[in-house]
């Protein structure tokens, strides 16, 4: 009868004869060469940023990708096709020019700006903002410098009493930023436009400000559109960009037209143009469904291959792509000094200490203050992350204002699950404090926290420190949260068991037992369903 020895540790076996040494070399290798080719086959096939090079193995690597890559043909549906319809949206420039004009986006964001400022603040009361005045700014800043040629000339922080008034602030303030920007124009800085740092500004406010500084006036959401039509690389997220504007296009226009018109605004949509507005609308909704019928496509696929998936995610610039670089030693990632450098939910793929593979998604950055309609449009590329089994936090812990940060992204993270089909367990948060190569005294930052689910993994993904460490805590939350174990069993040599076992479970280890000459140790992480699968297949038979 066919054992099943389960044990918790991989044994380490040791070969009597040379013969036998010989035979568990050659094994051992097979198995590196297979977790190799698998990982690389995976990679793949999972992970958008995969030109995977180099090393000893680089030739068998290429063949053997090669070769599952011939065995997986039926799977290249999975590529979303970027269809003329869809570029003919993006490249639109009729739609250009009403964008241009509501939002002061145009197709040359390459183009050079030299900026100035202006971050308001409300001093006191409910609407205060938690977070000081100073950071506020230095986001603002971070916004303008994600920007490549944008140069930041001159910086304000303005206190008012509220954010709503027509003009934003008081008539005597007005005057008096007024004058420090002819000033600085005088003295022969270059300026070419102004950003307020708040969310939306109102069509009159704009106009006003605009009509004093002789500049041209950009929002928080304007400048996040440049930025997300920069980064923009896959079709779905240009398509989704183009979404995201339109809400900004149409509440301009609703300002302008609404009771408190703008002061002596022109209409600056023709009837012709509103129509256009809302069959570009429809188009981008059509083309974004089919491309996310696609991906639930591939979620669905993922699913039945079983894969755990790890998502990670964070507030914009926390380290997120860093990290998954540090965890897949995947060279192709680029980590950027720029906020919201990642604008798709991409996977790549990783081993686990156990050999187990996972795939990363690394996710679109979260940031306060973005109007709900910019990021509406994001959150759908971010249900493949709520829907991940484990769910990896990163946080800047040399950020200033990182319990803010962390706050931010809980709240929002909290409000998609409760939307989603899978509530957030804590089991399934790991919280992890990134960039302590920068904290003076990373020891300082450890809080006391008798709660497993909310201590904070330090690490560096640039130095790496933690970041072993951390892999283990994924580790043992993927093998619990999908009910995964890691057991050895002893099966018979080279029969069905192994490549059964090899198709269904992810073999870590094997070797032969040192007891029976015809038998093998197989090492495996395994669910639930699948050992019982086979114990029904091979064990029940045999009895
Ligand atoms: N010193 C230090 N810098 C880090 C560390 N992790 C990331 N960085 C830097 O922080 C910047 C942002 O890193 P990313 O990994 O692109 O951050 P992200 O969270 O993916 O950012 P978005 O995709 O824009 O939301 C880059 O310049 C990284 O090199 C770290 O542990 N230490
Ligand atoms: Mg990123």
């Amino acid at each position: 009868m066919l054992g099943l020895g389960v044990r918790s540790v991989v044994r380490t076996v040791c070969a009597k004869s040379a013969l036998r040494w010989y035979y568990l070399k050659q094994l051992a290798v097979t198995t590196q060469c297979n977790s190799l080719v698998q990982l690389n086959a995976f990679r793949e096939k999972y992970t958008n940023a995969s030109k995977y090079k180099g090393g000893k193995l680089a030739g068998q690597r290429q063949k053997a990708i090669e070769s599952e890559k011939e065995r997986s043909a039926p799977d290249d549906d999975e590529l979303i096709d970027e269809s003329d319809n869809r570029s003919e949206l993006i490249e639109d420039r009729e739609y250009d020019t009403v964008a241009s004009t509501a939002m002061h986006v145009t197709k040359q964001i390459l183009n050079v700006q030299h900026v100035v400022i202006i971050q308001p603040y409300i001093k006191w009361g409910p609407r205060k903002n938690p977070t000081k005045p100073e950071l506020l700014l230095q986001e603002a800043e971070a916004l303008v410098r994600s920007l490549p040629r944008w140069h930041i000339e001159l910086t304000m922080k303005v206190p008012v009493e509220t954010l709503d008034k027509r003009q934003l602030f008081g008539t005597g303030k007005l005057e008096e930023l007024k004058s420090i920007i002819q000033t600085r124009q005088e003295s022969g800085t270059q300026l070419t436009c102004v950003f307020i740092s708040k969310g939306t500004l109102t069509y009159a406010q704009k106009q006003t400000l605009e009509q004093t500084f002789r500049l041209p006036v950009m929002d928080r959401y304007s400048v996040v559109v440049q930025i997300l039509r920069l980064h923009a690389v896959s079709m779905e997220a240009k398509l989704q960009v183009a979404l995201a504007e339109l809400p900004y296009i149409w509440s301009q226009v609703k300002d302008q037209e609404g009771p408190s018109k703008g002061s002596g605004g022109r209409i600056f949509l023709s009837d012709s143009q509103r129509q256009m507005l809302q069959l570009r609308e429809r188009k981008l909704r059509n083309e974004l469904t089919t491309i996310r019928s696609h991906r639930e496509l591939l979620r669905n696929r993922r699913r039945q291959k079983n894969f755990p998936v790890v998502a990670v995610v964070g507030y914009t610039n926390a380290g997120k792509t860093s990290l998954i670089k540090a965890l897949t030693e995947e060279q192709s990632l680029q980590p950027r000094d720029q906020l919201f450098a990642t604008l798709d939910v991409t996977a790549h793929a990783g081993l686990l200490p156990c050999k187990l593979e996972v795939l990363y998604m690394d996710t679109v950055g979260f940031m306060a203050d973005i109007p709900t309609g910019l990021i509406e449009c994001f959150v759908a590329t971010l249900e493949d992350a709520m829907l991940a089994d484990v769910i990896v936090h990163v946080q800047d812990m040399a950020h200033e204002n990182c319990t803010e940060q962390r706050a931010h992204v809980e709240r929002t993270l909290g409000k998609l699950m409760h939307n989603g089909e899978r509530p957030l367990d804590p089991e399934r948060v790991i919280n992890v404090g990134n960039k302590i190569d920068l904290v003076p005294d990373p020891s300082t930052l450890s809080f006391e926290c008798n709660d497993d689910h909310r201590r904070l993994h330090l690490i560096s993904s640039r130095t790496l420190v933690g970041v072993h460490e951390l892999l283990l805590e994924v580790e043992r939350r993927v093998l619990k949260v999908t009910g995964r174990q890691r057991i050895v069993m002893r099966v018979p040599m080279g029969g069905q068991e192994v490549a059964w076992l090899y198709k269904n479970a992810a073999v870590t280890e094997t070797a032969a037992d040192p007891d029976n000459a015809e038998r093998l140790l197989v090492s495996v992480v395994i669910t639930e369903a699948k050992l019982q699968q086979f114990r029904h297949l091979f064990i029940r038979k045999r009895s």
